[in-house]
């Protein structure tokens, strides 16, 4: 394993402390727990995956699968059921490859989220991976709903070192996106990121603004790539799943970051989330500061929740 791995993964074992003995301990108990496979045992198991926020589709996939593969391969001890287990929770996961194309080409970034869940937060250190990559960002603070969502992006971008083009309180996010366009078009920046609002109550109103401004990049910005990040705070768990539904609904979403998955018990929910939607999740928020953004691997993950460093597969 190479050293950037092996860190990522002591600090997913470490920040997925409560999600692992929000799941597996309940599972492992029961696996140890029960002597014989039957419906109580199933039922149980159920109920583990549904409170580790797995969701409800996945859950019932992974169980229905586990009684396929217990008959086919006529196990009898519940502890045997454990390694299925954890093989369906990774299928479930699997979107194929993951890709992060825009890192690597000129693109406009909208990343998309309710208030609170950590948007400014996650822009202003996805700026700063980038600007460590050498690469020129530029900041559209397009949320323009908020008159403190604009300072905020404002000290972010301060932080990463990289410029922003704000507009007004109040002033038409897709003319704030027009000013950043063309910053971008005369810096010759490689990512253009778009803080966006995320206005769930007035799902309309949020569709006719990504439209419109989707509409201004179409135009003054044709061949930069696209890419649609939508920002969810893990400890909400299913409200989270919730959410990335609806915007789902609202447009196309292209990734997900998963916010303050440091600490949390609800770290299920990227299960659900990839399993339900199909949208792989890119980046995890393990803290407040600007490094604290990583990738996210779902091998890693499952890894990591399951396996002690020494017996990883
Ligand atoms: N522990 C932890 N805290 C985070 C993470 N990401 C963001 N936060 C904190 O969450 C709070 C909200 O983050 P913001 O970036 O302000 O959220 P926002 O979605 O832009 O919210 P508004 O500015 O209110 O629209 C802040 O206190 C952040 O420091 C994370 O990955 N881990």
């Amino acid at each position: 394993m190479g050293e950037e791995k092996k860190g990522f993964f002591k600090r997913l074992v470490s920040g997925l402390t409560k999600t692992r003995d929000n799941i597996v301990s309940g599972m492992d108990s029961i696996f140890h727990g029960f002597s014989k496979i039957d419906d109580d045992f199933y039922e149980e198991l159920e109920e583990t995956l549904i409170m580790g926020d797995l969701g409800v589709r996945a859950t019932m996939d992974i169980i229905e699968d586990l009684k396929v593969k217990v008959k086919e391969q006529h196990i009898k001890e519940p502890i045997e059921c454990r390694q299925l287990v954890i093989d369906s929770i990774r299928e479930q996961m699997d979107v194929g490859e993951t890709a992060y194309e825009f890192e690597n080409r000129q693109s406009v970034v909208f990343v998309i989220g309710v208030n609170g869940v950590g948007k400014t937060t996650t822009i202003g250190k996805l700026a700063g991976k980038l600007k460590a990559q050498n690469k020129k960002v530029i900041l559209a603070a397009a949320d323009t709903f908020r008159a403190a969502a604009g300072e905020q992006l404002k000290e972010w971008s301060n932080r990463a070192g990289v410029e922003m083009i704000g507009g007004q309180e109040g002033a038409d996010p897709a003319s704030v996106v027009y000013d950043a366009v063309a910053a971008a078009k005369a810096r010759r920046a490689d990512v253009l990121l778009c803080d966006t609002a995320g206005r769930l109550h007035n799902k309309k109103n949020l569709m006719e603004e990504l439209k419109k401004i989707n509409r201004v990049i179409d135009r003054e910005y044709p061949d930069a790539f696209r890419e649609t990040l939508v920002v969810l705070d893990a400890t909400t768990g299913q409200n989270a799943l919730a959410q990335a539904k609806e915007f789902n609904e609202v447009t196309d979403i292209t990734g997900i970051v998963l916010t303050k998955m440091d600490g949390t018990a609800k770290g299920g929910i990227a299960v659900a989330i990839q399993s339900e939607l199909g949208i792989p999740v890119k980046y995890i928020g393990v803290g407040e500061t600007i490094d604290d953004l990583q990738k996210f691997d779902s091998e890693e993950f499952v890894n990591a929740l399951f396996y002690r460093e020494e017996e990883r597969p």
